[in-house]
């Protein structure tokens, strides 16, 4: 009997893939369809304070091997999940609900951290510091002094389980000045990667880009990036401290790929592309693949082999 069963702080997953925030989550209607799936939590889109309408069409499109975005934080603001979390709550209250907040100043997050607090809400919520889509704005992930400061003002206030969305990184001395810092605070998780920023994709037959925003630059996601969540998902479990619990993002498209994270350290992990284009069927499908994977190694519980990557 395989048991597929997880946690992520004090919420307990049945299975271990969920949706990726800003994936078939902007609406009620898209979270309701992640509730009546296979997936074992949802997260929301990452909501600023007030509503957003984000960046101009085409801001998404699909691509040979995943897709690429520059959406720039369309949401229907944070009160709108907030009140669907609460309301999930009483309806689902076993099934875990993240929250999602990308601020775009620190007093824009620390007033919805303070505003969630002041809730019922008794999920996780999730800091985005890696969103590459906002014209002028560059990924807080990258500014490792400003990501000190605001995770030293959050932490000052807000007492209820906090976990930030990475960007990828592409440096070992990084990895490893990024989980110092991180060391430092009593994070529930991390969430690494988000999309690897600023990719190019070209029309050849019409010599255009793809997308409207920025000139065509957008986020990279699917089976191009999995190569780079793998590894940030193993460099940020061999650095960082036990306590701080790991979801990996990216690349995910069958059950091999979600047993290749949880295999490098993830506890969760998260379908944003492959959801994006199969829709939710696709957590049966990767589940089932998971399981028949796991029969035929002989592991019986995701802890058998999570973080258990050999090297040569
Ligand atoms: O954090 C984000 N990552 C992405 O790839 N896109 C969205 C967005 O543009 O809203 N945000």
């Amino acid at each position: 009997m395989i048991d597929l069963t997880t946690t992520l702080n004090k919420l307990h997953f049945k299975t271990p893939l969920m949706n990726a925030a800003g994936v078939h989550c902007a609406t009620t209607t898209e979270l309701d369809d992640l509730l009546d799936s296979q997936a074992g939590g949802l997260v929301t889109k990452s909501a600023t304070l007030q509503p957003r309408t984000g960046n101009p069409d085409p801001r998404y499109a699909n691509l040979p091997f995943g897709s690429i975005n520059s959406m720039g934080l369309p949401n229907q603001g944070l009160d709108y999940y907030l009140n669907y979390a609460n309301a999930t709550a009483l309806t689902h209250p076993d099934f875990p609900i993240l929250l999602s907040l990308a601020g775009q100043s620190l007093a824009e997050n620390l007033q919805m951290l303070e505003r969630i607090q002041a809730s019922a809400f008794s999920g996780l919520t999730e800091l985005n510091l890696s969103c590459p889509n906002v014209p002028g704005k560059p990924q807080i992930g990258y500014d490792f002094d400003q990501m000190k400061t605001i995770l030293t003002a959050v932490f000052q206030t807000f007492n209820q389980p906090l976990g930030i969305k990475l960007p990828p990184y592409f440096d070992l001395a990084q990895f490893d000045l990024v989980a110092d810092i991180l060391n430092q605070f009593p994070l529930a998780f991390i969430n690494t990667i988000n999309s690897v920023g600023n990719g190019l994709f070209i029309n050849l037959e019409t010599e255009t880009t793809v997308i409207k925003p920025k000139g065509g630059f957008g986020g990279i996601g699917g089976s191009y990036v999995k190569p780079v969540a793998l590894a940030n998902v193993r460099a940020f479990r061999q650095r960082l401290n036990p306590a701080i619990q790991i979801i990996g993002t990216g690349g995910v498209v069958s059950g091999g790929d979600l047993f290749e994270l949880i295999l490098c350290g993830a506890d969760v992990v998260q379908i944003g592309t492959t959801l994006a284009q199969e829709g939710t069927p696709a957590f049966g499908r990767i589940l089932t693949e998971l399981e028949r994977i796991m029969a035929q190694k002989g592991y019986a519980t995701l802890a058998d082999f999570r973080g258990n990557l050999k090297t040569l």
